[in-house]
């Protein structure tokens, strides 16, 4: 999608209202596919998402010799990984700068061939994300690593060996790193400080049932005993909690009522404890969570980001425009990015009042204190939005600005939409079904 066809018309200022369907999560479905090259059968995926973070990934896994293929059921993807092979570097470059999932090809890579090529990462621009600890894991295990323009280029001259190994913060992408590299390592491995995600859990259960041995104690160690053979899974994905997150603040700054199926209680237990004091309804059920505004004012809050079971980071933006219409000054502390709060000019642009502040406010001190990074907001409402003119910076402050469109009075051109392909599945036809007006510029009718 290019040219006019990256930029959307909302006509805001009505409610989102009906039913939607969220998959596998965007944060779990590419790893299962990458720990399906560690087998030597092939494996089934379900529930997995039309997303570009997952099209990515079957690209990579095909230039290895992974054959991808639908499965038996909608959204089912079988994963043959028995001729692995080493991939053309310019091919593999060809994915540079696409997503942050390609370098956790590292361990099933140099367990299957001895050699690796990752190209640059891509991912959200929403701090330095720096990959320090993913080198230092891997290293640890005996990998070693030459940094290149093109990226990197590791090479385990002999069988990885498992090590004891402490991350200096809880990160999401490095326990997954050690997970996909410990199954085949020699030895065991014990992991300290490691983050637990429900999505790291869900790819724990992946790894489990392709035969690995993973315990997980109280206090974030995670130990693994690397085996020689790995087989293959069939497993059905975790929903995605942050976009049913996304769509429950829809429902919240819109005055909506979105029932979204697919959502789950358990993973999103923080979140649904924030919306109640927010003023947001819910009610769950087998199937998914329905999600509302009860009418009357909602609440300001203090809110802090953190590693699970702490308020996710990629529930903030989304939630944030919810906060721009609750009644007096809420607060925001982001910990896990220094620069995620960096979306918020633009609201302010439509009206709302929000001020960034360097220092920790409402909350424990974090990394980013006294680091000169605008890392706390104090929002103050209830603000009326007024349509605008909006350029998506990532994924999450994307959908937040198509929430703000939509919860705004007049018209909004939201550039820049094609980003949110990468992580919401079908988001414009889930629009539509709600009843939001929305209209690509150049084309006669609604999308
Ligand atoms: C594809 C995917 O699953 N993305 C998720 C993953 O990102 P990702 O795995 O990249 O995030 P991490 O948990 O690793 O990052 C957390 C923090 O650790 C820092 N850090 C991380 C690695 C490192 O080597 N050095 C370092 O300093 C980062 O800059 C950041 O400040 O977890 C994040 C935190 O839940 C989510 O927001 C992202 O949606
Ligand atoms: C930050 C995110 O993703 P990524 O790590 O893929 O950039 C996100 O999903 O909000």
């Amino acid at each position: 999608m290019t040219g006019t066809d990256d930029v959307l018309l909302v006509h805001g200022g009505n409610p989102l209202e009906g039913e939607i369907r969220v998959r596998g999560a965007k944060n779990l479905v590419p790893k299962a596919m990458v720990a399906a090259l560690l087998g030597s059968e092939p494996s089934r995926l379900r529930n997995v998402p039309d997303i570009r973070d997952v099209r990515v990934v079957r690209g990579l896994l095909q230039l290895h010799g992974v054959t991808v293929r639908p499965g038996d059921e909608p959204g089912e993807l079988v994963l043959d990984p028995t001729h692995v092979e080493s991939a053309n570097v310019a091919d593999i470059d060809a994915h540079a700068g696409s997503a942050r999932i390609p370098f956790l090809f590292c361990g099933p890579l140099l367990h299957r061939l001895g050699h690796a090529f990752i190209p640059g990462l891509g991912g959200c621009d929403i701090g330095g994300r720096p990959i320090d600890f993913h080198f230092d894991v891997l290293r640890q295990f005996g990998a070693t690593i030459e940094k290149r323009d093109d990226g990197q280029y590791l090479e385990a001259p002999q069988r990885l060996r498992g090590c004891k190994i402490r991350l200096p913060y809880p990160s999401v992408g490095s326990t997954e790193q050690v997970l996909l590299t410990a199954v085949l390592a020699e030895g065991v491995t014990e992991l300290s400080n490691a983050a637990v995600e429900p999505e790291i859990e869900d790819l724990i259960c992946v790894l489990q049932k392709m035969g690995a041995i993973i315990s997980m104690d109280t206090d974030r160690t995670i130990r693994i005993t690397g085996v020689d053979r790995l087989g293959g899974y069939t497993h059905r994905a975790l929903s995605d909690r942050l976009e049913a997150a996304s769509w429950a603040s829809a429902a919240l700054a819109t005055e909506g009522n979105i029932y979204v199926r697919g959502a789950q209680q358990r993973s999103m237990m923080t979140f649904l404890n924030t919306y109640r004091r927010v003023g947001g309804a819910f009610e769950i059920d087998d199937e998914g969570i329905r999600f509302w505004h009860p009418g009357g004012s909602l609440n300001a809050i203090a809110l802090e980001t953190d590693v699970h079971p702490g308020f996710q980071t990629d529930w903030q933006q989304p939630l944030v425009v919810a906060l721009t219409q609750a009644s007096g000054l809420s607060i925001v502390h982001e910990t896990v990015y220094e620069s995620r709060l960096g979306f918020t000019s633009a609201l302010n642009q439509m009206g709302a009042h929000i001020q960034l502040y360097r220092e920790c406010l409402g909350g424990s001190d974090c990394r980013f204190g006294q680091r000169n990074f605008l890392h706390s907001a104090v929002v103050s409402g209830p603000t009326k939005l007024q349509g605008a003119d909006l350029v998506i910076p990532d994924l999450r402050g994307g959908f937040s600005y198509l929430i703000a469109a939509l919860a705004a009075q007049g018209t909004s051109r939201v550039h820049g939409i094609d980003l949110i392909n990468r992580g919401y599945e079908n988001f414009m036809d889930k629009l539509v079904e709600l009843g939001a007006k929305v209209e690509l510029p150049g084309k006669s009718s609604l999308v």
